[in-house]
């Protein structure tokens, strides 16, 4: 990532979509926002009013669009800067004059990606979970994933965490004051003593959460749902009938799919990947080869694997295969009833359809759990483990002195959720996962 100019910058970018649209906000931020706002809206409007102004080109004072202006004062904005809004008309070009007319302001330029966000976690508007629920709110293609993402952003992981900081720290805090009575046997030991409820009490509440991790990462992602089977079982057909649309090319001769084939699919608010794969079998060319050995991959890594087997050309289910459905496929083409496997389809006349996504929907659904999950990132567990590791380990010191030290250990574990410390390596990569604008 680029170094950044300087931390005095005004930064300044479209904060909608990109594209022809109705309206287009340009949002800037930092100590020339008002130079800004008088240069180019004629002046600096009152704390949060929206006023109606036409924007002029600071140079000749040509009319540039008019357009809704709003300023927010610095600290209790979203950066903690002086920040503005210009609801302009979304127009390419208009949008292009503007930004134009911007970077004539002595101070200003052009935002980078996350830009925005890194200000106000900078600035203390947000902890970096808050940022992470940000990020994640704005990524959300399903109703579940955007609830967690605003119990996120809302600081649910964040005050958790911090209440169990400060649990560590006040443990560490007793473990001292016991060092203080070392002389004074009985109140040391009584110190101590409470200190070891409190971390064994710290321990299970952070345990509990981490019983839920999984499911809060999985519905970050999505679950994974594998199709495969034999070559023209019907794979890629049932990928289009469950994505709505033509997604992978469907055709009567045997190796067709060859590339693994991910569409992203929104099951009553449940988001599930469905992953079509080349079909299995002994034969096959090279590349046939490489599609098969991607398709074994795929179905490794599987939350579930759909096997489908063919009605008319029966396909025995593998022996390593680990969760998974057992669909007969192609039901209009025998007349005696199928015997065999978990549910029937026939995905072009919609044959079993609706009772397929009833059993995808409960196996998601058991995959998912009740209730919500705190931790929604592989960062977050990592940090957890090792707080409980330092909370076990401390539990069974039989110095004083270590148990207090691992009790700042786990403190500083749980600090990294909300990001107060070691924060450098993750703020990068989390940023650039921003848009511009944000
Ligand atoms: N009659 C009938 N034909 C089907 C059904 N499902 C798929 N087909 C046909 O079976 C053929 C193979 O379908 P595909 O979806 O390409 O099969 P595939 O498993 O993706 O095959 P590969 O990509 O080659 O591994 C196509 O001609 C489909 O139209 C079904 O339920 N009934
Ligand atoms: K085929
Ligand atoms: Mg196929």
């Amino acid at each position: 990532m680029a170094e950044r100019v300087s931390g005095d910058d005004t930064i300044f970018a479209p904060a909608s979509g990109f594209g022809r649209a109705g309206i287009c906000v340009i949002r800037i931020s930092g100590s020339q926002t008002r130079a800004a706002l008088e240069a180019i809206a004629g002046e600096v409007p009152a704390a949060r009013v929206m006023r109606l102004r036409v924007l002029r080109d600071p140079l000749d004072d040509a009319a540039l669009d008019q357009a809704l202006v709003v300023f927010f004062p610095g600290p209790a904005s979203f950066t903690g800067e002086d920040v503005a809004e210009f609801h302009i008309h979304g127009g390419l070009a208009v949008r292009q004059a503007v930004l134009a007319a911007l970077s004539q302001i002595t101070g200003c330029r052009p935002a980078e990606a996350g830009e925005f966000t890194r200000r106000a976690f900078l600035n203390g508007r947000m902890d970096l979970s808050e940022v992470e629920g940000l990020a994640d709110l704005i990524d959300a293609e399903t109703e579940f994933q955007r609830r967690q993402a605003l119990r996120q952003l809302e600081g649910g992981l964040g005050d958790e965490a911090e209440r169990w900081r400060e649990e560590a720290i006040a443990c560490q805090a007793l473990l001292e004051a016991a060092l203080d009575f070392a002389d004074e046997g009985d109140i040391a030991e009584n110190i101590e003593s409470e200190a070891f409820g409190v971390a064994l009490v710290l321990r299970n509440q952070i345990e509990a959460q981490l019983r839920n991790a999984r499911r809060g990462e999985r519905l970050r992602e999505g679950f994974h749902v594998v199709l495969a089977g034999p070559p023209n079982a019907g794979k890629s057909t049932l990928l289009n009938a469950l994505a709505r649309r033509d997604v992978a090319i469907v055709s009567p001769i045997a190796g067709t799919t060859r590339d693994v084939i991910e569409v992203r699919c929104d099951l009553d608010g449940l988001p599930v990947t469905i992953v079509d794969t080349a079909g299995l079998r002994e034969a096959g060319d090279l590349i046939e080869e490489e599609g098969m050995a991607r398709a074994r991959g795929q179905m490794a890594q599987a939350d579930l694997v759909l096997w489908l087997d063919p009605a008319d050309d029966p396909a025995p289910l593998p022996d390593d295969l680990g969760p998974h459905l057992h669909v007969v496929t192609k039901v209009d083409r025998v007349v005696a009833p199928v015997e065999r496997g978990d549910i029937a389809i026939a995905a072009p006349s919609g044959e079993g359809m609706d009772a397929l996504l009833a059993r995808l929907r409960e196996a998601a659904e058991s995959l998912f759990g009740e209730g919500d999950a705190l931790i929604t990132r592989e960062r977050h567990r990592i940090a957890l483990i090792e707080a409980c590791e330092a909370l076990r380990r401390g539990c069974e010191q039989r110095e004083t002195e270590l148990f207090a030290e691992d009790m700042r250990l786990a403190a500083r574990a749980i600090g990294r959720i909300s990001g107060r410390v070691d924060v450098e390596d993750v703020l990068d990569h989390l940023f650039s996962s921003f848009c511009i604008g944000k």
